[in-house]
């Protein structure tokens, strides 16, 4: 058995529209905006789409060595030592798999919020909340001013709120935020409970939490309606409310809320060099590293982690298993592989997603 799992295209059907860069990357012959505006890199997570309950969505299939078809979480399975290790003495389990996402928006998403672990765990009984980091790769040239909105800048009150809700006075609801701007390069981290909207015009690869769990309080977004059961998880709005943090991000603290710096962890003579994007100190949830690959790059690692070309091409070896990689392309390192080699001579950069420390 290889060591390397590769995954093809995932796409994911959403509430809002996007997807042409992914076709693009699919090498689709109409690239074109779509209600498929998202991959699920090899996701463990079915998708949550009211409506469309008779249509198995999300979960990332793998080839078997007899070419069979399996979900890559039943694959997991057959040998978690191997894939997913452990932490300490802890064995790690599916739960510890972050969901990792391409995400193409073509308009600005509706304004969601997402629970916490805590209230997942407390109040819905699900073992994960959907605390989300975003690294932008692109933006659209047409969009001349990306943009997200997260946590109220000037919070409403929870009546306020309640009320905007159920009257869908959007116009109130979008005055509580200020446009942040993102560029390629960026990234942020949404812990859940804080409300936000993604802009039009975003390509980004995005981490989280493994679950589809949100808040929708926006009903209506060019010209879809989001049905009842999907606005609030299935719950009342007092439950929906419980889920936000009202406490104010006003702008001069958006950065030092939600922006993470890149820390270089390492680099070498070539110009290899490792870089943390999100760590311990960020959140419990997951960590993601970026490699900048020029030359031979050897790596030790003891986690699994899912990576993700954003930038060239080059190889990757364990012993005499040579990968190739080109841009876009994804793949999971399993834990029991500790040692590995990346190799560009043109240049390869690589986001590596790891689970979070608990
Ligand atoms: O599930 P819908 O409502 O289409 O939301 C779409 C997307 O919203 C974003 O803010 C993220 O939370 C994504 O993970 C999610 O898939």
């Amino acid at each position: 058995m290889k060591h390397i799992i590769k995954f093809t295209a995932n796409r994911v059907w959403r509430t809002y529209q996007g997807g042409k860069l992914l076709d693009t990357i699919e090498k689709k012959s109409n690239p074109e905006d779509s209600s498929f505006p998202e991959d699920w890199i090899g996701s463990t997570v079915e998708a949550r789409n009211v409506g469309r309950e008779h249509i198995s969505e999300g979960l990332a299939m793998v080839p078997t060595d007899e070419g069979q078809l399996v979900a890559f979480r039943d694959l997991l399975k057959q040998n978690q030592g191997y894939f997913l290790g452990h932490e300490g003495d802890k064995a790690r389990t599916l739960e510890d798999i972050p969901l990792v996402k391409y995400l193409d928006s073509a308009t600005r998403l509706h304004f969601q919020a997402h629970p916490t672990r805590e209230f997942a765990q407390q109040r819905l009984g699900l073992p994960r909340g959907k605390t989300e980091a975003y690294v932008i790769l692109e933006t659209r040239e047409e969009v001349s001013e990306p943009y997200i909105y997260a946590g109220f800048q000037r919070p409403p009150s929870r009546e306020q709120l309640k009320e905007w809700i159920e009257t869908q006075d959007i116009s109130s609801i979008e005055a509580c935020f200020d446009r942040i701007a993102v560029k390629p390069g960026d990234v942020f981290l949404i812990p859940g409970g804080r409300p936000h909207a993604l802009g039009e015009g975003i390509l980004m690869l995005e981490i989280m939490e493994p679950s589809d769990l949100a808040v929708r309080f926006e009903f209506e977004r060019c010209g879809y309606v989001i049905p009842e059961p999907a606005r609030f998880m299935n719950q009342g709005i007092e439950t929906a409310l419980d889920v936000f943090d009202f406490s104010p991000v006003p702008p001069e603290q958006v950065d030092a809320e939600f922006r993470c710096h890149p820390k270089v962890l390492n680099t070498d003579a070539q110009g290899n060099t490792l870089e943390e994007l999100i760590g311990a100190q960020d959140t419990s949830c997951f960590t993601i590293r970026r490699a900048s690959v020029s030359g031979i790059f050897s790596r030790e690692e003891e986690a699994f982690f899912f990576g993700v070309v954003t930038q060239g091409s080059g190889t990757l070896r364990i012993g005499d298993e040579v990968v190739e990689l080109k841009q876009w392309e994804r793949f999971f390192c399993p834990a029991g592989v500790r040692e590995f080699e990346y190799e560009s001579t043109s240049g390869m950069s690589i986001l590596e997603c790891y689970p979070g420390n608990t």
